[in-house]
């Protein structure tokens, strides 16, 4: 196996970048774009390999799309539109693209069958297959439709009313496309606010969504029209360069154009209680777009923190990170209420913890998260891997900067899941 030889020792991290596309917002551009009608243009689009993934799958369900001059252009038909697949549709490592479409082809008169990478066979599916299976859907898998391969025998849905056990924006999105096409009204209710890109896309194509608090309604039978999409910078992504700007020594990096929604932006919030310096200057000039804004982060002396309830949903994906950050703050930082982790491509407890020690971090899981002691130098020496996780991947390139040794990452192909440019956007910044 190739191993990359990751940079240690930085002494200063300097310059701008520009964030690339949001990936939660890019497969739903996708997926909006399919089921409704017309011409659907995608600027910003993310080409990471997930949002790749989206793009086949609906190609192998009779959707035209095209790539032409850094845009994507989606050619809806409708729901209708949608025709058998010939193929199996294979999902790469994504879980968003695999629990959202369940949602659509649930709904259409035809068999679809569903299969992803090693990470995506052990991830569970029934937190989407058993409400869908309220709404009259047939979803069978193995081990009682918790694992793909998934077989989709599609047919008429009624809307119902369904209260997730837990806070999952890609359950909740799942619940929303069935309910578009279901017959009657759909509400589901979630126990923390997840991030609502679903609910805006709704809204932006044309259709009607009611949000009230802790519960989302549609009605069924909404035909929905195609629009243009700006795809704001994934703030999971930023959250490297922020991180980064902050525990390297004599840093100062602008990152450009970052989705600011504020089901998204929790890392924000831990970066103030932390005491990080850096400055938010908001762009966005269409209030009913995703805001957006530019974020300078430098160099900072950090506090340890408690991050913990209903913030976790708002920064899930960013807390590989997050412990990174927490092993460069003074005191014992705490991260609870996130046994989610255990679910995503990796069980992200263990491998942040484990992979985190390497570097020689003082760090212990807990059964919902860990606990982190610093400040610590950590030192490397040490071959570390991403698991196949492009978070954990990311994570460690930046730990590894702080690092006086030499460290070496495993699977650094992972990173192109969400962030194909990520080391030739640290670079530019050395
Ligand atoms: O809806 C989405 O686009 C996502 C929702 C989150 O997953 P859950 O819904 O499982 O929390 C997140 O971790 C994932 O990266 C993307
Ligand atoms: C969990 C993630 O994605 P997905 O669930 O789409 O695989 C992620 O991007 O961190």
């Amino acid at each position: 196996m190739e191993l990359k030889n990751l940079q240690t020792g930085l002494s200063n991290l300097r310059g701008e970048i520009s964030i690339p596309g949001d990936k939660s917002i890019s497969h739903r551009s996708i997926m909006f774009g399919a089921i409704a009608e017309g011409k659907t243009v995608v600027a910003n689009f993310l080409l990471g390999e997930d949002c790749l993934s989206t793009i086949e799958c609906f190609r192998k369900l009779g959707v035209q799309i095209e790539q032409k001059d850094g845009e994507v252009i989606v050619h809806g038909k409708g729901f209708d539109g949608l025709m058998e697949p010939s193929d199996i549709l294979d999902v790469g490592n994504s879980g968003t693209t695999i629990r959202l479409i369940m949602g659509i082809l649930s709904g259409r008169p035809f068999h679809s069958v569903l299969l992803g990478d090693e990470s995506i066979a052990k991830r569970p599916m029934t937190r989407v297959t058993k409400p869908l299976a309220q709404f009259g859907a047939v979803i069978n898998g193995r081990n009682n439709g918790e694992f793909t391969p998934l077989s989709v025998a599609g047919r008429q849905l009624k809307g119902a009313v369904y209260e997730l056990p837990v806070a999952s924006a890609q359950v909740k999105s799942a619940l929303l496309f069935a309910g578009l096409q279901a017959e009657g009204k759909t509400t589901i209710i979630e126990p923390e606010k997840t991030r609502d890109h679903t609910e805006r896309m709704i809204r932006a194509f044309g259709g009607t969504v009611n949000v009230n608090e802790g519960s989302i309604s549609i009605d069924g039978g909404q035909s929905l029209t195609a629009t243009d999409i700006y795809v704001p910078g994934d703030i999971s992504s930023a959250a490297f360069f922020l991180v980064a700007g902050a525990i390297i020594p004599n840093s100062e990096i602008h990152l450009k154009n970052v989705g600011l929604n504020s089901t998204r932006s929790g890392i924000i919030d831990v970066m103030s209680a932390m005491g990080a310096d850096f400055d938010i200057i908001p762009t966005t000039t269409d209030v009913d777009k995703e805001p957006v804004g530019d974020i300078i982060v430098r160099s900072s002396s950090l506090k340890a923190t408690v991050v913990s309830g209903t913030i976790i949903p708002r920064l899930i994906d960013e807390i590989p990170i997050i412990a990174l950050l927490a092993t460069q703050a003074e005191g014992t930082t705490v991260i609870k209420d996130a046994e989610e982790l255990k679910v995503k491509e990796t069980n992200r407890i263990d491998t942040v913890v484990n992979e985190l020690k390497k570097l020689g971090a003082q760090i212990e899981a807990t059964p919902d998260g860990m606990i982190i002691k610093g400040k610590t130098k950590l030192k490397g020496g040490s071959t570390v891997s991403s698991h196949g996780d492009h978070r954990i991947g990311m994570m460690l390139a930046i730990a590894a900067a702080i690092c006086s040794d030499k460290v070496l990452l495993e699977k650094e192909e992972a990173i192109s899941v969400s962030y194909p440019n990520f080391f030739a956007h640290l670079e530019s910044l050395m």
